[in-house]
């Protein structure tokens, strides 16, 4: 069992909850100052607080609040050496946290599928311990990256959800237009996503010769790949990964100037 307290129990807190509560096996003290927060997470978590101090008494404290209010909350926070805090903000560096804390610092980028389990997520090397890996292991997958490359999994896994949301949302609306009922348009693309993900994990073909195996001679497929080949879907997905990681070295140059 692992002591974990969430500070700030909003999306990706509540997520973080959710996805640990799922083995049971560990005591979840849920931290927020919104009173509706903590009771969306009550079912989910061993206790509700809106007492920071309440964190002292777990091993690991995932600190889950806006990137602006992290320094605040980190002032009123007084952990020990014996103590891992996991930071989860979009460009706070490692440094600016671990410079107010005597605990342990690792940072993390996650993404809201931990309430699910299939979350995927990149740590810092730095500050990275054994306990942390095993409840990031918990609620999905995880890599061990160097810390530069946050921005950039800030943008593809962090922000990621958001355009696969918006990538499904698109061929739910091509289900809808074809006829199909919305609700069994949605269950039909998100599934197809889903089970397209799936293959694109555990079958060791390139994703070329995946797309080629749906491609039957003559077939269906081949006209709608042809659309898309033709078109720019592809750059304007790299773009939003680019905009997105702009934004993360944006958020992290206010900490270098000392702004927060
Ligand atoms: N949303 C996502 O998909 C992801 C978010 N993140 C990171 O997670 C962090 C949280 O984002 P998100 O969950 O979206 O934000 P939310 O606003 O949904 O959640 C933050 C929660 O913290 C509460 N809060 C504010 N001040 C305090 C305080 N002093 N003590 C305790 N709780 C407080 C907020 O209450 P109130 O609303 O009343 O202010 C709110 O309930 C951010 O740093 C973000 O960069 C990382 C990866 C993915
Ligand atoms: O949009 C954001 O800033 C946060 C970080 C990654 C996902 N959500």
């Amino acid at each position: 069992m692992t002591r974990v307290s969430v500070i700030g129990c909003g999306n990706m807190g509540g997520a973080f909850l959710k996805g640990l509560a799922r083995s049971g096996s560990h005591h979840l003290t849920a931290i927020d100052l919104d009173p509706d927060a903590l009771e969306r997470v009550a079912d989910h978590a061993t206790e509700t607080t809106d007492d920071t101090a309440a964190a002292k008494a777990s091993d690991v404290v995932i600190l889950a609040v806006k990137p602006d209010i992290a320094g605040a909350v980190l002032g009123d926070l007084d952990l020990s050496a014996e103590q891992t805090l996991v930071t989860l903000a979009a460009g706070v560096p490692r440094d600016f946290v671990a410079g107010q804390t005597e605990a342990q610092v690792v940072r993390i980028m996650p993404n809201l599928a931990a309430e699910t389990g299939n979350m995927a997520a990149a740590a810092t090397n730095e500050g990275l311990t054994d306990e942390v890996r095993a409840l990031l292991d918990e609620v999905g997958e995880f890599v061990e990256i160097d810390e530069e490359l946050m921005d950039i999994s800030t943008a593809v896994n962090g922000s990621g959800p958001a355009f696969a949301f918006y990538l499904i949302d698109a061929m739910k609306q091509g289900g809808i237009d074809g006829g199909l009922d919305p609700e069994q348009a949605e269950t039909l693309a998100a599934q197809t996503f889903k089970g397209a993900a799936e293959t694109v994990l555990r079958d060791d073909r390139s994703v070329d010769d995946l797309i080629d195996a749906v491609c039957s001679p003559n077939g269906t497929t081949i006209e709608g790949m042809d659309v898309l080949w033709d078109s720019d879907a592809d750059e304007a997905v790299v773009d939003a990964v680019a905009a997105a990681e702009r934004r993360s070295k944006e958020l992290a140059e206010a900490f270098e100037d000392g702004d927060e």
